[in-house]
């Protein structure tokens, strides 16, 4: 079918192209070149022969061995073994071959090396290929069956034995190879089928059987599958092969198959040139014979057998054994092995480690699922944020990692962590880079509390609001409670006065409004804050000292406020009193009084004399006339917090001046960071109001936490916005102080490089009102020296909160507590992060302690051990025992014989020892969490649902700060 060119043959044949050409010249096929085109006919003149003739001959096969077959023409069988008997004479195994050819086709394997000599000679007389038969027997054969009968017959008998003996054989194999080198064409005859004369190519063309041989130091080779099969591959086996095929005979010593070869097999009918029409004899491809039709010895491997399988077409096999059988029979494999490769590369090799393979890993690759870098809408890179955002919220949102923002950061020389909050400028500039916007959608509580401007007609005429200020011991408080005391004895006689830190008078059915705050505590914090109350200042100056340096300060403040101010010159009672030498010092400050042709305002007073008090309120109204003071009532109410406590009874309230619109009960707030709903509001003489105008002051109940003094009072409609407001704050409140911590931190650090051994003692203070908590602070400001400075960073009222002991554990800063107790936990945290908090009655022994402590004379004192705290749910009144609270442990556990302490919204309202500890009618030693108890405390009965219970104990520690 398929047509076979002369190279393709020579190339299964394992010859050059030029040999085969040669051969078939022999054979009488002309060929052009080695492109030729070859019949079937031509090949198998070239090539091993049909092995069809062996039918012909009578064979007697003989297993005499389990690998070896003894196949014998009947006929002719004596003489066979004359050629093998002496195969040192060319001539006559010339003369022999017919006969051999004659004989039955050899067996086409031998499986030990001393054997095939004689085996060979014997039964490996090839199968004469149909078309030679009858020619040599028509001619040669007779004459040598005539020539040599003795010869023949006299082997003939021995090799039997010889089979049955090979090893004494042997030796005259091994003494053959002589001979070969003077039988040399005829040997290579043989086995090469057809070949004409060189000794390489016969061999070549028979290396099957040879490879096939298993032997103790040779694997069997079951088949052959060429593996990457590269263009070059095939060129490389064929060099490869070819020299390893044409040495073999040579080197081969103890294969002396060449010798043997030539005397067994014809050497006679060789093709030689000089006849090359003799085509029948020619081709005399013998050996093929051990391919073809016999049946496969038990050690016939593999590839022995496909090469048998290839060969029908005609013995072309034989070159191709090595070739093209292994190439049809692996054709199949070749495909499903390479598959497999390329498997394997795809799975196991990452990289390519050749051009043709890197082609194919590329492809591979490419065929697999690439990664897709989604590019987010436009609308989807812009990333809000309110004021800040963390380092790993802003990584999170642009979908990269944390770690790769922080690069980007430490490019800009930011060393940030991811919870590193970063601003609305840093975080634009880093977004940037990565392909986002940043869009500041901060809550602007300033825009959203914003007072929306009034119509002029709905002003209307307030009361002015004024705040007197002074020296230490000039007489403020004195004034204030003498106009308090006229007004109230004026006004409505019997009015309980209660202080709230403001209060109202009236003259003349004209209000005002004086700011009255314990200490100046509150009026300093508004003062900081910025918050504009007063709209009058009235500034003390007695008149026996003169204008001291807190007169300065008043007024220059005043000023800076642009606040008018009535000078009220006081303890004009006393004998000593120079009200002239005031007006002349308080002219050095631009304060002219009008009898000396300035604008100022002077009332000489006695706040304790109570004289020309309502003049100076005749001159406040004035003032205030002037002032053209008005404000729009009908609206929701803004004004200023003036000050703020935890209330034991009623938790956070604050006095609140209402500066613009009306504050009604049950309006919803929000104040710096807290907000609220409306509960109740009281006037300073302690009733009921249910609504307040501008310019009054009213105690507001309703407060989530205590507010502080300065914090602007906003009534809103919408409790969700006043919470959103308020937590908004409270965050930015948490920011600002671990920023100012931070900061603070890294100079004090280096303050402390600069000044040496500098020491800093950081506090935070907190407490039940905001007095003590001012006077705390002052109290430990006051304490800095030389050697320690002390720093408070933080003094607020309320319990202690989870913001404080982190920035305490930030700043590595203590915590003061005066009649407050930490939240839960904070507590617990605190515990967590080694903050130390220490909580006191009575601020003398917190300054005290510290005092000692910076002095290294804080002596062993008791540490309290937290033990365990329980709520109070059901209170009952017990004949004997008093008040008993049915309580629920709700952490840690109750002892009997521990200290206690109830609180009330987290300040104390008693500490001391239980008066006992009950499980239903039993007295109980502990109580643990999760269970209920009944517990009364020695001599305090003021108990109420919702208190707590805390349960302590003293440890002697040593003393340290
Ligand atoms: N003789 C006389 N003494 C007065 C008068 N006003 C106040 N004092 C006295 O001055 C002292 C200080 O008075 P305060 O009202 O406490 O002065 P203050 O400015 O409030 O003092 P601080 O609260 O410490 O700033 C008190 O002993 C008063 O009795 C007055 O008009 N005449």
């Amino acid at each position: 079918m398929s047509k076979t060119r002369v190279y393709e043959l020579a190339q299964q044949m394992g010859i050059d192209n030029k040999e085969l050409m040669a051969r078939l010249a022999e054979a009488g096929v002309q060929v052009k070149n080695h492109m030729a085109v070859l019949e079937d006919s031509d090949i198998k003149a070239v090539s091993a022969p049909a092995q069809t003739p062996h039918k012909e001959v009578s064979q007697e096969e003989v297993r005499v061995k389990p690998t070896l077959i003894r196949r014998r023409a009947k006929a002719v069988e004596p003489e066979a073994p004359a050629a093998a008997a002496e195969p040192a004479e060319p001539e006559k195994a010339e003369a022999a071959q017919p006969v051999a050819v004659e004989k039955a086709p050899p067996v086409e394997e031998v499986p030990k090396r001393p054997e095939p000599v004689r085996a060979r000679i014997i039964e490996a007389a090839p199968a004469p290929k149909p078309e030679a038969k009858p020619e040599v027997q028509a001619t040669p054969a007779p004459a040598v069956k005539e020539e040599k009968p003795a010869a023949a017959e006299k082997p003939a008998p021995e090799a039997p034995a010889v089979l049955e003996k090979p090893a004494p054989e042997a030796p005259k194999a091994e003494a053959a190879p002589a001979a070969p080198e003077t039988a040399k064409p005829a040997a290579a005859e043989k086995p090469v089928e057809a070949a004409p004369a060189k000794a390489p190519e016969a061999a070549a063309a028979k290396p099957e059987p040879e490879p096939d041989k298993p032997t103790a130091t040779r694997a069997r080779i079951l088949g052959r599958v060429e593996i990457p099969i590269p263009t070059q591959r095939p060129a490389e086996r064929r060099e490869y092969q070819r020299p390893a095929q044409g040495e073999r005979p040579a080197p081969r010593p103890g294969m002396p198959r060449g010798v043997e070869r030539p005397g067994t097999e014809r050497p006679a009918p060789r093709p030689g040139a000089g006849r090359p029409g003799e085509r029948p004899t020619g081709p005399r491809p013998d050996r093929p014979a051990p391919l073809t039709p016999i049946e496969p010895p038990p050690l016939l491997d593999d590839r022995g057998r496909k090469g048998r399988k290839a060969a029908p077409a005609g013995g072309t096999d034989f070159g191709k054994n090595g070739k093209k059988g292994a190439a049809v029979a692996g054709k199949g494999k070749k495909d499903s092995f390479k598959d497999m490769l390329d498997k394997r590369e795809r799975v196991f090799e990452p990289g390519p480690r050749s051009k043709g393979k890197k082609g194919k890993y590329v492809e591979k690759v490419q065929v697999g699922r690439k990664t897709e870098i989604t590019v987010p809408k436009a609308i989807k890179r812009i990333i809000k944020i309110s004021e800040s955002i963390t380092v790993g919220e802003l990584a999170k949102r642009m979908g990269i990692k944390a770690t790769d923002l922080i690069r980007a950061l430490m490019k800009l020389g930011v060393m940030a962590t991811i919870n590193h909050p970063l601003d609305f400028d840093t975080a634009t500039l880093l977004a940037t880079d990565f392909g986002y916007e940043i869009e500041n959608v901060a809550l602007d509580v300033d825009e959203l509390l914003e007072a929306e401007p009034d119509a002029p007609e709905a002003m209307q005429k307030r009361p002015p609001v004024v705040t007197i200020m002074g020296h230490v011991d000039h007489g403020k408080t004195s004034l204030l409670d003498a106009i308090r005391q006229a007004n109230v004895i004026a006004g409505e006689a019997g009015g309980i006065t209660q202080h709230i830190g403001a209060y109202d008078v009236e003259l003349k059915g004209q209000k005002i409004t004086f700011l009255d705050t314990p200490g100046h505590e509150a009026f300093t914090a508004m003062r900081a804050r910025g918050a504009k109350v007063t709209d009058i200042v009235i500034l003390v100056v007695a008149a026996d000292d003169g204008v001291m340096p807190q007169t300065r300060e008043a007024v220059n403040h005043s000023k800076a406020a642009g606040v008018p101010i009535i000078v009220a010159i006081n303890k004009i009672d006393k004998p000593e009193a120079n009200p002239s030498k005031v007006k002349q010092e308080l002219m050095e400050f631009g304060l002219v009084s009008e009898e000396w042709g300035g604008e100022t305002i002077f009332v000489e007073v006695s706040a304790k004399k109570r004289i020309n008090l309502e003049s100076l309120l005749e001159m406040v109204l004035l003032q205030a006339d002037v002032l053209e003071l008005k404000a729009n009532p009908d609206k929701t109410a803004r004004g200023t917090v003036v000050e703020a406590k935890l209330d034991k009874g009623r938790g956070p309230v604050a006095t609140v001046l209402v500066q613009e619109g009306t504050l009604r009960a049950g309006d919803y707030f929000v104040a710096g960071i807290h907000f609220g709903r409306v509960r109740a509001m009281q006037n300073d003489r302690g009733e009921k109001v249910n609504a307040a105008g501008p310019a009054m002051p009213v105690e507001v109940i309703g407060f989530n936490g205590v507010p502080d003094a300065g914090d602007i009072f906003v009534a809103m409609t919408d409790e969700k916005q006043a919470k959103e407001i308020a937590n908004h704050r409270q965050m930015k409140l948490r920011e600002s102080e671990l920023a100012k911590h931070s900061k603070l931190s890294l100079e004090q650090l280096y303050e402390k490089i600069q000044k040496g051994e500098v020491k800093d003692l950081n506090t935070i203070v907190k407490g039940d009102v905001q007095g003590s908590v001012e006077a705390v602070a002052e109290s430990l400001r006051k304490l800095t020296t030389d050697a320690i400075r002390l720093n408070v960073l933080h003094a607020s009222v309320g319990a202690i909160t989870e913001t404080d002991v982190n920035l305490a554990s930030a700043s590595n800063a203590i915590i003061l507590g005066f009649n407050v107790r930490p939240e839960v936990k904070a507590a617990a945290l605190a515990e967590k992060e080694g903050v130390d908090v220490r909580l006191y009655n009575i601020i003398y022994d917190a300054v005290d302690d510290i005092k000692k402590a910076m002095e290294g004379l804080l002596e062993p004192t008791f540490k309290e051990k937290y033990l365990g705290r329980a709520e109070i749910r059901e209170v009952f009144s017990v004949p004997k025992a008093g008040m008993v609270a049915g309580s629920y442990v709700t952490d840690g556990k109750i002892i009997r014989n521990a200290q206690v302490r109830l609180l009330r919204d987290n300040v104390v309202v008693f500490e001391g020892k239980l008066g006992s500890l009950r499980r239903f009618k039993d007295d109980v030693k502990e109580v643990a969490t999760g269970y209920e108890c009944g517990m009364s405390l020695e001599n305090y009965n003021d108990i109420k649902v919702g208190d707590i219970f805390e349960c302590f104990e003293m440890e002697k520690v040593a003393g340290k700060l």
